[in-house]
Formats: structure tokens, sequence, C-alpha cells
């Protein structure tokens, strides 16, 4: 599971460094081994060539008499056996005793990649084509794909049960392919997947066509005949429906069983989000504003002393992104050196973020939160506590029954889609939900820009933050009466590029009573 984060990647690099070495080792080890054989096959020619000359008068002589048949045995016997030397499985051997201290990638990792990929073409909307030619958001920043390295991409998909991605990826690698002198990939390879994932997008004429191609190369493709049959049966099926029903039907209306033109449809999975919502949450991940210009002209920026005496010197910046529920984003209330030491004491402790089973305390990996995270108690650091103290200070809320600051890592493709951080009823967050109340205000710090993408976002505001090393979002998830705020749910959008920490204290209800009202007053009313 090492996809999950960008800081858990890195050390992937050092691993292809070593499987270089490895590599180079293992083809000089056999360079000399072939050099060997030619010095072997160098002398029994050259011999042969003198004997078939004139055998008779060669073995007439017992030396020679003598050296042909130690030639044919025990000099044999040292060819095979450089012959037969295994080099090639102790190579194997050798990698996969260094596997531990290497850390090679899983197939899962391979498919976590892929999906994050089709993720981030999905959610920024990222033309296949471009892509393939190596740009991301129209910057040329890494090398082309390969028709091999398409067809990784669509096979993955496919795997997922992903037939959307499957015909764009396979497209483009069948494309790729004709290209290439090298080919890595056969053409029939991937017409298989191709033809096969058309049909299940629905489009039969076209994976007939597909299927086709493939019988062009492989003409007893069992799989393909079979298929053939089906699909030509469903044409026929089809076009009977069509005749009857533009019998009845008003003919001009004649475009609407036109199989070829069908769209791909993608496999939408929104994680129980109303569609209108989800489509906000991908427009505000993109950058699309969606906040109405009547709300945006009343946020303000201004300065917070709260009067805390150390902030009457150095007072906080704070800016207003939403007022009902009150969502404020503060500028520069965590310091390199904190983020530093913060990033430096998770970093050993990511773990994958997942769901706890509350009656078998399982903890279960989730698809709509990919990440990793780290919990940091205040008496781990002094600056761990400076922190979470400041958080106090600038909220005016207590937190002592703050949880412990969770610190998080999101890889390429990481994302949280949208979701509460309040326990709707019945739920239980934590086992200090009971203690403590329910999560009454969200403190995420920024602990690092992120090049592109990875936003927070919430869909039923129209508001994005995005990312700047140093701030921090603020908001109150609960209405004053203690009901959760429907509007407060937000999401982390997948990051397209670059690296995204961020940290968050979770502030719970318990010895707020007194203290929200007051806290920043003109919230009260929220
Ligand atoms: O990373 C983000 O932008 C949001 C994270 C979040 O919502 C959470 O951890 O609950
Ligand atoms: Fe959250």
């Amino acid at each position: 599971d090492m996809v999950t984060a960008l800081a858990d990647m890195e050390g992937l690099v050092s691993t292809e460094l070593q499987l270089v070495k490895h590599l180079e080792n293992y083809i000089q080890e056999e360079e000399s081994r072939l050099k060997r054989l030619k010095g072997f096959l160098e002398e029994y020619e050259s011999i042969y060539q003198e004997a078939s000359a004139d055998p008779t008068t060669y073995l007439a002589n017992p030396l020679n008499a003598y050296l042909l048949v130690k030639r044919l045995t025990s000099d044999w016997k040292k060819v095979k056996s450089v012959i037969s030397r295994n080099v090639g499985s102790d190579f194997v051997k050798n990698i996969t005793q260094h596997k531990n201290d290497m850390r090679l990638p899983t197939d899962e990792d391979l498919n976590g990649a892929a999906v994050a990929l089709t993720r981030l073409q999905d959610t920024y909307q990222l033309d296949t084509h471009a892509l393939a030619e190596g740009k991301v958001l129209g910057k040329k920043n890494s090398r082309q794909l390969t028709a091999d390295d398409c067809w990784e991409l669509g096979r993955q998909s496919y795997n997922n049960g992903d037939h959307y991605h499957t015909v764009l990826w396979m497209s483009e690698a069948l494309s790729k392919l004709e290209n290439e002198s090298n080919k890595t990939v056969s053409r029939q390879d991937i017409l298989g997947y191709l033809a096969f994932s058309t049909y299940k997008q629905g489009n039969v004429k076209e994976a007939l066509h597909l299927t086709r191609e493939l019988l062009k190369i492989v003409p007893y493709h069992h799989q393909a005949l079979g298929n053939i049959r089906h699909y030509e049966r469903l044409l026929r099926e089809q076009e009977t429906t069509r005749k009857q029903t533009a019998a009845i039907d008003d003919v001009t209306t004649g475009e609407r069983f036109n199989a070829t033109n069908l769209k791909l449809e993608k496999t939408l999975k929104t994680f129980g989000v109303p569609n209108d919502l989800w489509d906000n949450y991908e427009k505000l991940c993109r950058g699309e504003k969606l906040l109405d210009p009547n709300i945006e002209g009343r946020l303000r920026c201004r300065y917070v002393t709260n009067n805390v005496p150390f902030f009457f010197i150095q007072p906080v910046k704070l800016e207003e992104a939403f007022l009902k529920p009150l969502l404020v984003i503060y500028h520069d209330v965590i310091f390199d050196e904190e983020i530093e030491t913060v990033k430096k004491l998770a970093h050993p402790r990511l773990k994958r973020t997942t769901v706890q089973n509350m009656e078998t305390g399982e903890s279960i990996p989730v698809k709509y939160r990919i990440s990793k995270a780290a919990f940091l108690r205040d008496d781990e650091h002094h600056l761990v506590s400076k922190v979470s103290r400041r958080v106090g200070y600038i909220t005016g809320l207590d937190m002592t029954t703050a949880e412990d600051l969770q610190v998080c890592n999101y890889g390429i493709g990481g994302h949280y889609v949208p979701h509460f951080d309040y326990a709707k009823k019945g739920e239980v967050h934590g086992p200090r939900d009971l203690e403590w109340g329910n999560r009454i205000a969200t403190w995420l710090f920024y602990m690092s820009d992120v090049e592109a993408g990875g936003a927070t976002v919430f869909p039923s505001l129209g508001v994005a933050i995005w990312p700047r090393k140093g701030s921090a979002a603020f908001w109150y998830n609960l209405y004053p009466n203690g009901e959760g705020n429907e509007n407060t749910r937000h999401a982390a959008c997948p990051v397209l590029t670059g690296s995204k920490w961020v940290s968050n204290k979770w502030i719970h209800e318990r010895n707020q009573e007194l203290r929200r009202p007051c806290a920043l007053n003109y919230n009260s009313e929220m």
C-alpha cells in the first residue's frame, strides 16, 4: 500500500535505482557467460576444421585421438554446465530476498495507481489522448505513454469492471500501437478487451466490427466467434424493434436507434452523495465558480485579536469564505518549523485511512477516502501542543475535549469524497463521541501548497478553499442547538499534481457551552 501517500512513494525512486543496478549486474554476468561459450565455440570450430580436412591422418596422431574424446566428454560437460548455469533464477532470487528492504509495490498498488489516474481523468475532465501524450492540464511534464502503458490502464480498468475507462484506454493503446516499431503488446490482445467493453457500454455495432477485426488476426478465436453470433443476434433484434417502433412512432425520430452514436457511459460512483451535489463537487474541484455573487459580495477580511494579548502585537488574518454556516480561512497560523516537525513525527506512522468496524474493531480500507494519516498527541512534542493551543486561542474554544492532531498526506489522485465530519444520529465516530459530544467544529491546517487540484470544497455552499501552506480552514459543523448542519458537507478534491499535507483538530461539544456564543459573536445566529 504505497501509492496512497506521496510521502511513501518517494522511496520507490530509490527502489527503481536498485533494480537498475541489479539488472546491470545480471546483464554483465550473462554477457561473460556468453563470452565463455563463444570461446568454447571458436575452439571447437577451429579444431573441427583441422580434423575434417583429413580425418584419417588427423586421428592417426594419438594425441589428437585422445583430445577428440576429451572434447566430447569432459570439455562438453563444462559447456553444458555453463549453458545450464541458472544466472536468471539467481537474479530473481536475489531480488526477492531484497524485497523487504527494497519495498516493491504490489499488483494492488498498480491497481490503485491506475484507479487514481482514471479518477483524475474524470474529475478534471482530462483528455485521454492528451494524457497519453504526457500532458497534464496542457503542460507536458511526463514522457509519452506507450501502447503497453495504455493497455495496462485499460486492463486494470477492465478488472475493476470499469468498461468506460477500458474503452478509452484500449482505443488509445490501439492507435499508439500503429506507430510503434518495438511492440510489447499485441493488437489482438487490445482488440479482445476493447470489443468486449464496447459491447458492455452498449455499442453492439462497434463491438461487432472490432470482434471481426480480431478474427482477421486470429480466425479461430473461440470466444470471439461466440461473441460474434451473440452480437449479430442482438443487432437483428434491435433492427426488428426499430422497424416496429418506427412504424408506430413518428418517422422523424429516426436517430434514436443509432447504436453507433451511443455515448460512453461513465460508471459513476457517487458514494451516496446526491447527484447534483456530486456535480457541484467536481465543478468546484475544477475551479468553476459556483458562489452566488450576492453572498460573495458580503464576505470580508479582517484581523482577529480575540482579546489574547499576543494577538494584539500580531493579529491573525481572517478571511470569510461563507457566513451561514460560518466558514473562515486564517492565514499564517502554522509556521514552517512547526510544519516540518509535525510531518517528521507523523511520517513513519502514516497509515492508510480506514473505517473501523465498531463491533470487531477491524480496520477496513475504504475507496471514498484515499490517503494516509497519523494522530499526534500534544505531549509528543512541545510544538504539537503549541499548535493545539493556538487553535484554542484563535477560535476561543476549549481544546481539552478536542481530538489529537490528525496529520494526513495524500498521494496523486488521493481524495476524500463529500462527507460530514459530525456523527449523524445513531452514528459514533469514535469512542470519545459519547463522552465529549459531537464534533462541533473542524480546524484544518494546510501544511503544503498543492500544485494542482486538492482543494477542500463545500458542494452545498459552492465554496472551494485552495490549500496554501500555513493557512487553515475553520467551520462549525453543528447548529447552536447541537444538530448537524448538512450544508457543512465537504470534500478533499483529488490531488492532480504535487503532494498535499493537512492536519486537523476536531473540536467537540463538551466544555464549549459558555464559549461558543461569545467566541465569535457573529456566528451565534448560524
Ligand atoms: O483534506 C482536506 O481538504 C479535507 C479533509 C477532511 O475533510 C477530513 O479529513 O475530514
Ligand atoms: Fe472532513
